[in-house]
């Protein structure tokens, strides 16, 4: 080809003059005006320039041709003359083979992109290309039709499903944006509308506007889609559709159809606690919350994001999502823990672990005091023993623990955790003094708690004993002696001449044969705890008493709601130890706090198990005495006898003289039915203790007060534990209510408030007006126009009114607590100092069960 100038090759390849310049400009070319003589070599150099500033340098895609078309067209679904409106969209790029393009393109440093192919290269390589050009657009209009007539006919399929499924309405039809080289055919019917299953073969109330915005979100919603199919079947179904649908894109490729075949819906274990947030919930099936909480509005709850199911409501929400709901115990984590724990081993016999009860003043520390300091100082230099709140003694049989808090509070404090420490029991009775109130108390509490007594008759150095009378006391409360043709061993003792203290470890010794009493050495220790206190310098310090396996320095213990590393070991003679084996108490140091006594405590291997268990108990520990609180309740009591099959009802009862104690007892324990059985555990002349607090909590017990009150320990342990405590002062009163409670008739009840208290701190005689006692109202606030009773020693002695309340010289209406007052009781002259004045509100209590 000859040379030709700048304008005429503008003219050729349809380029005005300028750009033109300006192009050859940046090629390097030095050609100023249209007149310049443009030469092949000059043509060849703007060319390759041209081709590098389009980025076209790549062989493999210099002959791909992009040809991007849509089509419209409407279709008549025949049914109520209904139209469809068909869009077809298509990007395709057509790549010239080598093969189609020899022959075709004999040059092949002309090919290029392909505009400029057409603007630069002779005619004859143009025309070439439009050749091929012509053909593939003609085979892509062919391939266009083809895909028009299947997506009408997909149209005209979804619009017959739509007529089956009787819906009023025929949208349009959504056609999905078609990639690469992926045809039309094939449109699945219209996605259905989320959330309702009936709805699944109904066509979309999308627009095709909004199908639009959903297709290009269909991208993002890939993410989404393998969460998506955790919510339940449903969701599985319409999230393969979607993806189905969008699959037609470039991932198969190779201009088949590309429909994605529907996988499995993702079924998850779901493992449910005893009580759950609906957001954990959802979270643990890896959806979105307010899915659960549709699903939950559809089974008809509404909830809340952050609102606590139930562990059964929850499984019927995870099944219902299509999942598999595994219930989990609260307390599994614990139970994992413990069962991880072996406590197997060669077993050994242990020492018995023995609690010392009995009446007031019979010689209960005398004796355990004498065995001590015979016993455990026996070869210790100083043989000064600490209080421990536990010791062990050698003797030939193979030694004894002593559990060394006398009577009855340790044991039930104990028993009330659920605590089995004492293997046998020795029950103290003097002998010049014989059986007792407490002595009987204390058989009560070891029958209850099925431990074997041994009586030691004690003070046998005292004249006036009288060893049958005692025998026949006993034996009338159960406690017969072997001699008599009973179970129990009976050793006469004096704890000050120390006789017949061998005798008694001896029969303890016996007894304990008898119990086969085993441990593993070995295995990691547990048992329980004695006592605890806060050491100022030590910090919490914990007495307990290895029952099995051996507790060493440096072991990780839980306690009851506290866990530590065991920094030290101290034994009975403030010893440090290394380790201690089974039946032997030590006090430790290293715990976070200090459990109560009664408490069990166990080496475990892991510190963060050991924490997250401790942590746990501590909410749980709330949630049990709230739990605690209503069902130890008079009312719920009876009404949970149906689905509990509670068929006992057990009752602490005091009251001010033993009189009204029989009468009471024989009256509350007529009730008894076949199907009710009503049990006084415990019962005794006097006010309310600690111990009969933790008796009632130890054996789910009412506490009963009849004209009795509960002193500030066992207040402290009812509040505590939401025990109920009921007073009385009419007997008939109290028998009804629990009648009444029996037979579910709760007539509307009287409750008494009690609104203050004040002590008697002084009496002052007046001629006229009697005996002013002079008082400081120690709770609550005392009013004039209330009732009161005044108490003496917590048993009440008279009940009435106030005549008179002043302040100074004035009269009052009121006293609040922390101030003085004088107080004239009306009708009543015998007020002591240190009695107290209690004010009481009778309130009508609607009842209901
Ligand atoms: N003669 C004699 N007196 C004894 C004997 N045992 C105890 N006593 C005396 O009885 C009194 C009460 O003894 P304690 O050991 O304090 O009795 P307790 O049962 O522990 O009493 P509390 O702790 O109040 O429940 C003390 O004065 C002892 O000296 C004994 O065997 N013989």
């Amino acid at each position: 080809m000859s040379d030709m100038t700048v304008k005429d090759f503008a003219a050729k390849v349809g380029r005005d003059v300028p750009r033109l310049l300006e192009q050859m400009k940046e090629a390097g070319l030095d050609h100023a005006s249209e007149n310049a003589v443009v030469s092949e070599e000059d043509k060849h150099k703007l060319l390759s320039f041209l081709k590098k500033s389009h980025g076209d340098e790549d062989d493999a895609s210099k002959n791909r041709i992009t040809l991007t078309r849509k089509t419209r067209s409407r279709i008549k679904t025949g049914e109520r003359g209904k139209t469809i409106e068909v869009q077809v969209r298509k990007k395709r790029t057509y790549v010239k083979s080598d093969e189609e393009e020899k022959p075709k393109a004999p040059e092949p440093k002309h090919s290029g992109p392909r505009q400029l192919v057409g603007d630069m290269a002779d005619s004859q390589q143009a025309k070439a290309e439009k050749d091929v050009r012509d053909a593939e657009e003609a085979r892509v209009r062919e391939a266009e039709q083809a895909k028009v007539r299947a997506a009408e006919k997909e149209a005209r399929e979804a619009a017959v499903r739509l007529a089956t499924a009787k819906t009023q309405e025929v949208p349009e039809v959504p056609v999905p944006e078609l990639d690469d080289n992926q045809p039309s055919e094939e449109q699945p019917p219209a996605p259905p509308k989320e959330g309702r299953s009936d709805r699944r073969t109904a066509p979309p109330k999308k627009t095709a506007a909004k199908a639009k915005k959903g297709r290009r979100d269909d991208e993002d919603r890939g993410d989404r889609e393998e969460r998506k199919r955790g919510g339940g079947a449903k969701k599985v179904k319409r999230a393969e559709r979607r993806g189905g649908r969008r699959s037609g894109g470039g991932s198969q490729g190779g201009g088949k159809h590309g429909f994605q075949k529907p996988t499995q819906p993702i079924v998850r274990e779901v493992s449910i606690p005893e009580s759950i947030s609906v957001a954990e919930l959802a979270d643990k099936m890896s959806i979105k919350s307010n899915e659960v909480i549709k699903a939950m509005f559809n089974m008809g709850a509404a909830v809340t994001i952050n609102q606590t199911i139930d562990q059964d409501t929850a499984a019927i929400v995870v099944e219902e999502m299509g999942h598999k709901a595994k219930l989990v115990k609260d307390d599994a984590l614990e139970t994992e823990m413990l069962a991880g724990i072996s406590y197997e081993g060669e077993e050994i016999t242990r020492s018995p672990v023995v609690t010392v009860m009995g009446h007031v003043d019979h010689g209960k520390t005398s004796l355990l005091d004498h065995i001590r300091r015979a016993k455990v100082a026996t070869g210790e230099a100083g043989g000064i023993t600490q209080h421990i709140g536990a010791y062990h003694v050698e003797d030939q049989h193979g030694g004894v623990t002593f559990l060394d808090t006398p009577g009855h509070a340790a044991f039930t404090a104990m028993r009330a955790r659920g605590a089995k420490a004492t293997d046998v029991v020795i029950l103290v009775v003097a002998a010049d003094d014989g059986v007792m109130p407490q002595t009987i108390e204390a058989i009560e509490h070891s029958k209850a708690a099925e431990v074997p007594i041994v009586v030691a008759v004690n003070k046998i150095d005292k004249p006036g004993a009288d060893f049958d009378r005692i025998r026949n006391e006993l034996s009338q409360h159960g406690v017969i002696s072997e001699e008599w043709g009973g179970d129990t061993q009976f050793v006469h003792v004096s704890a000050k001449t120390g006789e017949g203290i061998e005798e008694l470890l001896e029969a303890i010794q016996l007894v304990s044969e008898v119990l086969e009493l085993k441990a593993v050495p070995e295995a990691p220790g547990k048992g329980v705890v004695v006592e605890s206190r806060l050491d100022k310098g030590r910090g919490p310090v914990a007495t307990v008493l290895v029952q099995n396996g051996t507790l060493k320095k440096g072991d990780i213990v839980l306690a009851g709601l506290h866990y530590g590393r065991v920094r030290a070991l101290t034994n009975e003679l403030g010893k440090q130890v290394a380790e201690v084996g089974p039946a032997m108490p030590v006090e430790i140091q290293g715990l976070d706090g200090t459990p109560d006594a009664g408490d069990d405590f166990m080496v475990v291997a892991d510190e963060r198990k050991a924490r997250e268990v401790a942590n746990f108990r501590q909410g749980k520990y709330r949630e049990v005495r709230l739990a605690r609180q209503q069902k130890s309740k008079l009312e719920n009591m009876f009404s949970q006898m149906g689905q509990d099959e509670v068929a006992k009802v057990n009752i602490v009862l005091k009251a001010d003289v033993q009189g009204s104690l029989e009468a009471i007892k024989g009256a509350l324990e007529e009730l008894s039915t076949d199907e009710v059985e009503v049990a006084v555990v415990s019962s005794g002349v006097g006010g309310i203790t600690g111990t009969d607090a933790n008796l009632a909590l130890a054996s789910d017990a009412i506490v009963v007060g009849f004209n009795v009150r509960a002193d500030v320990a066992a207040r402290e342990i009812i509040e505590r534990e939401g025990l109920d405590l009921r007073y009385y002062s009419v007997i008939y009163q109290l028998i009804d209510e629990v009648k009444q409670a029996m037979s579910g008739m709760l007539a509307p009840e009287w409750r008494e408030d009690i609104v203050g208290i004040a002590e008697v701190r002084d009496v002052f005689r007046a001629p006229k007006i009697g005996a002013v006692a002079g008082c400081m109202v120690v709770e609550g606030s005392v009013h004039r126009n209330k009732k009161i009773r005044v108490l003496r020693e917590n048993v009440v002695i008279y009940e009435g009114e106030l005549e008179s309340l002043r302040r100074f010289k004035d009269d009052v209406q009121e006293v609040r607590s922390g101030m003085e007052c004088g107080i004239g009781v009306k009708n009543y002259n015998d007020v002591q100092a240190g009695d107290k004045i209690e004010v009481f509100d009778q309130i009508r209590v609607e009842r209901s069960l």
